[in-house]
C-alpha cells in the first residue's frame, strides 16, 4: 500500500504536539490535525490561563494581608478587564510555542480541520483522505458535565469559558473541591469575589491529607466557604443560581463554576465504526500506549489515566520512540510528579502515605520536616507546611510537600525514587543557604541518621578518640 505519511498525528495539544514535532523532527513525513486551536486545553483553557488568574489572585493576596515583616501595602483594587487582559496576554504570549508555522519548521504538515478514522490506516479531514501505517490519537477531554437536576435551565461555566468572563462574580459557587475547584476558589477569593465550594467527598482526594488539611485551613482564613454535599438541584437564572444538596441546603450565587472532572473525547470521529476499545472514561491502551489496533496510539486525555500536561508530553515523546525508533517505551508512573497550585502549594511524587501503608504496611517509614525549621522561610515568613518522605528502608517511594513553591523541590525525588541518586546523595550534598530546598536535604539525612549515629559508627569513633589520647 502507498502511503500519504509515515504517521498521522490527531489532535494538536500537549500530547499531539509532542508526538508530532518529535516524529517531524526525526524526518518522518508527518500529519499533524487540530480541528480548533493549536495548543489544546493547556494553552487556551487550562494550565496557562489558570495560572496567569492565580498570579493576579496573588498579588491581591499579597497587597490585602494585614501587615508582614513590618510592611503595610495599599488595599488591592482589582479591575477586572486588567485581569482578563493579562489572562490572554499569556496565552497570546505562548501561542507561537504551538504554532502551525513551528510545526511546519519541524517538519510536519499541519492541517487545521476536524480529523475523522475512516479505515484502520486512513484518516479524512477537509475532504482529502491521509494514509499512514503509523496513527496517533491525541484528541483530549473536555469538562464533565453531570447530571443534575435542572442543568439545562440555569447558565454555568466550565472551564471552557471561565477565562472569557468579563466581569467578576460577585459570589462564585463551585461544584467539586477537586484541582480546578480549589484553584479557581482561592483565586476567585482572592480577588474579591465571594466563594463557596460544594464537595461530597475529600477535598483533592488523590492528595496528601495533611498536605489538604493547611491548605483547606488556609482558604477558609482567607474567607472560602466549604460546602460538604453533593449538587443535587440547581435552579434560578443569570445572577441568581441556586444549587440545592443532597442534604437540602441551598447556597445561591451570581454565577455558577461546573469542576467535576474530565470527559475523554472518544465520540463522533471514527473510534467506534473502527472498534476501537473504549473503558469507563477514554480509550484503552496498554502500557505502550497502543490500543487493541497495535499501529493506533491513544496518548494524553483521550486515554484512561492520569490526565495532566507532563504526562501528555510524556507519552507523546514515548510514541515518537515507538514509531521513529522501533523501540518499546513503556510507561512507568513510579516517579509521576503532580502540584496543585494553591497557596501554599501542594506537590506530590510517588505514593502518598496512604498509598505506601497499603503497599509496604510496617516497613514503611515516614520522614517528616516542618517548614517552620526551614530558616529560608522563617526568615520570609512563610513557614506553612511541611515534607513528608515516605521510605521503604533506605529507598524513597514518594514524597508530599505542602508549602511556598512546593512543586519546584520534586525534581530531586525523581532521582531518589527512580534510583538514579540516593537518600546518601542528597543528604551530603552541599545546598546553598538560606533556600528552601535544604529541607529535601534535611529530610534525606533523617533516612541515614540512625545509622550515622549507631551503635558501629559510635564504637569506632570512640575506638579512635581512645587511640588519640593514648598516643
Ligand atoms: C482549568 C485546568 C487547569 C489545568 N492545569 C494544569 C496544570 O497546571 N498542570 C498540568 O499538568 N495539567 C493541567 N491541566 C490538565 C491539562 O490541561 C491537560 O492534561 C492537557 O492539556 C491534555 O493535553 P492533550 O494534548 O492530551 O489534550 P488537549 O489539550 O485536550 O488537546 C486535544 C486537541 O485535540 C483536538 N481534537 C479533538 N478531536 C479532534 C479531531 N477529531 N480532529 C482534530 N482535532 C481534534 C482538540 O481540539 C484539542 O486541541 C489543567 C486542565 C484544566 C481544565
Ligand atoms: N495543577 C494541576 O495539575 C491541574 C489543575 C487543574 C486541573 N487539572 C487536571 O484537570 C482534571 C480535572 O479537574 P477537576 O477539578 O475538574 O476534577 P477532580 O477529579 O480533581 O475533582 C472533581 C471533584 O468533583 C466532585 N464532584 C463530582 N460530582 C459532584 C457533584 N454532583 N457535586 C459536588 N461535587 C461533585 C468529586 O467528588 C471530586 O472531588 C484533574 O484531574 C487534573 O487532571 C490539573
Amino acid at each position: 500500500m502507498k502511503y500519504t505519511h509515515d504517521v498521522i498525528v490527531i489532535g494538536g495539544g500537549a500530547a499531539g504536539l509532542t508526538a508530532a514535532g518529535g516524529c517531524g523532527l526525526f524526518g518522518l513525513k508527518t500529519a499533524l490535525i487540530e480541528g480548533h486551536k493549536m495548543g489544546g486545553e493547556c494553552l487556551n483553557n487550562g494550565c496557562v490561563p489558570s495560572k496567569a488568574l492565580i498570579a493576579a489572585a496573588r498579588r491581591a493576596a499579597e497587597a490585602r494581608e494585614e501587615k508582614r515583616a513590618g510592611v503595610q501595602l495599599s488595599a488591592p483594587i482589582v479591575e477586572w478587564s486588567g485581569v482578563h487582559r493579562h489572562i490572554h496576554d499569556a496565552i497570546a504570549h505562548i501561542e507561537p510555542h504551538d504554532s502551525p508555522e513551528r510545526f511546519e519548521e519541524m517538519g510536519c504538515e499541519v492541517i487545521l480541520g476536524w480529523a475523522k478514522l475512516t479505515g484502520p490506516k486512513s484518516v479524512e479531514v477537509d475532504g482529502r483522505t491521509l494514509t499512514a501505517p503509523r496513527i496517533v490519537i491525541a484528541t483530549g477531554s473536555g469538562p464533565l458535565v453531570p447530571d443534575v437536576e435542572g442543568l439545562g435551565n440555569v447558565p454555568y461555566l466550565t472551564n471552557e469559558n471561565l477565562f472569557d468572563l468579563t466581569e467578576q462574580p460577585e459570589h462564585l459557587v463551585i461544584i467539586g473541591g477537586g484541582v480546578i475547584g480549589m484553584e479557581m476558589a482561592q483565586a476567585f477569593c482572592r480577588l474579591g469575589s465571594e466563594v463557596t465550594v460544594i464537595e461530597p467527598g475529600e477535598l483533592m482526594k488523590r492528595d496528601d491529607r495533611d498536605s489538604v488539611a493547611v491548605v483547606k485551613a488556609a482558604m477558609e482564613a482567607e474567607g472560602v466557604r466549604f460546602v460538604g454535599g453533593k449538587a443535587a438541584k440547581l435552579s434560578g437564572g443569570e445572577g441568581a443560581i441556586t444549587v440545592t444538596t443532597d442534604s437540602g441546603e441551598d447556597i445561591t450565587g451570581s454565577h455558577l463554576l461546573i469542576a467535576v472532572g474530565r470527559e475523554a473525547r472518544t465520540s463522533g470521529y471514527g473510534l467506534e465504526e473502527l472498534g476501537i476499545e473504549l473503558g469507563r472514561n477514554g480509550i484503552k491502551v496498554d502500557e505502550r500506549r497502543r490500543t487493541n489496533l497495535k499501529h493506533i496510539y491513544a496518548i494524553g486525555d483521550c486515554r484512561e489515566g492520569p490526565r495532566l500536561t507532563h504526562v501528555s508530553g510524556y507519552e507523546g515523546s514515548n510514541v515518537v520512540l515507538e514509531i521513529a525508533l522501533g523501540l518499546p517505551a513503556k510507561v512507568d508512573w513510579r516517579a509521576l510528579p503532580w502540584c496543585t497550585y494553591t497557596e501554599p502549594e501542594i506537590a506530590q511524587i510517588g505514593m502518598t502515605e496512604s498509598e505506601a501503608r497499603k503497599a509496604f504496611g510496617d516497613k514503611l517509614t515516614v520522614v517528616t520536616e516542618g517548614f517552620d525549621h526551614n530558616e529560608r522561610a522563617i526568615a520570609e515568613g512563610l513557614d506553612k507546611g511541611h515534607l513528608k518522605v515516605m521510605l521503604k528502608g533506605k529507598k524513597v517511594v514518594g514524597a508530599s510537600i505542602c508549602g511556598v513553591n512546593a512543586g519546584e523541590l520534586l525534581l530531586p525525588f525523581t532521582q531518589l525514587i527512580t534510583g538514579k541518586s540516593g537518600t546518601f546523595d542528597v543528604g551530603g550534598a552541599v545546598i546553598s543557604y538560606p533556600t528552601r530546598a535544604e529541607i529535601v536535604k534535611a529530610a534525606a539525612f533523617k533516612a541515614w541518621e540512625p545509622t550515622v549515629f549507631g551503635k558501629w559508627p559510635k564504637k569506632w569513633v570512640s575506638l579512635l578518640a581512645k587511640m588519640r589520647r593514648a598516643f
